[in-house]
């Protein structure tokens, strides 16, 4: 089964599931914006991912694994709690296969959401950041054959002014991601810095790129969680970092509640 198909037939059984509604914007919400995703609204739909065709149970117990059906104003949003990351070894097609359910599903927006580390000192723990570009250190690609994908303002320009009339005060930044798990080291922080990165993490890169591949219209939004490795002097902590992410994951719910029906 080619990874279309097994998008089609997820997207078939999601139909089934949800009475046939049609979708127009698809969230991934990352890590520690799961609290963000109660912002947009109670579900008429919530369906276990390890349910559909080519999905996998969440990797920790307990976070996330599920795709709800919600209306979101005059829109219809299908938001997946939690993705596979690359790290999970995987393959690319798994990475993806969200991104692919959702345009097979019929959607034309997605909706990009990870928690990362910043590397701009005025980003406190917490800071939501518009994603303006990215830089893909993954060495890999969704993408098969011979296909050569523009990618030139793959982070809609369009959807960032959206974004930007409902909170002015939001920043722009370059997301590099790594391939993880580990985290960088602050020599690789450095490396980020002089090639132009201000936001560092594990996701997004490769669903971005299948997400424009399908035609889609692409928003990417990451938390700060953390400063990046070597900018604090602090050693990283997982679970201070998905502290941080909760804490400000309900305001950037109400940012996606007010943008996503516009
Ligand atoms: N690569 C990378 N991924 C992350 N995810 C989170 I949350 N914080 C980080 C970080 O500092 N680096």
């Amino acid at each position: 089964m080619t990874t279309a198909d097994l998008a089609r037939a997820a997207a078939d059984a999601l139909s089934e599931r949800t009475g046939g509604a049609a979708h127009d914007v698809a969230l991934v919400m990352g890590s520690g914006w799961l609290p963000a995703a109660d912002a947009l609204g109670t579900p008429d739909h919530e369906i276990a991912l390890a349910d559909l065709p080519g999905f996998s149970a969440p990797a920790v117990a307990g976070h996330g694994g599920t795709v709800r059906s919600v209306q979101v104003g005059e829109r219809r949003a299908l938001v997946f709690l939690g993705r596979t990351h690359f790290y999970e070894g995987k393959g690319v097609a798994a990475v993806v296969h969200g991104v692919r359910t959702a345009a097979a599903a019929g959607v034309r927006t997605v909706v990009l959401t990870n928690g990362c580390g910043g590397l701009d000192p005025r980003w406190a723990p917490g800071t939501p950041v518009l994603i303006s570009d990215h830089i893909n250190l993954t060495a890999t690609s969704p993408i098969e054959g011979a296909n050569f994908v523009d990618l030139t303002d793959l982070y809609s320009s369009r959807l960032r002014a959206l974004c930007r009339e409902v909170d002015p005060s939001l920043d722009e930044g370059v997301y590099v991601q790594f391939p993880g798990p580990h985290y960088e080291t602050p020599a690789e922080i450095g490396m980020v810095r002089a090639i132009g990165g201000t936001l560092v993490g594990m996701s997004t890169t490769l669903e971005a790129i299948a997400a424009r591949e399908a035609g889609l219209e692409v928003l990417g939004l990451s938390l700060v969680t953390n400063l990046a490795a070597g900018i604090s002097g602090e050693p990283l902590n997982h679970e201070e970092v998905l502290e941080a992410g909760k804490a400000a994951a309900s305001r950037m719910g109400a940012l996606l509640a007010d943008v996503i029906p516009r």
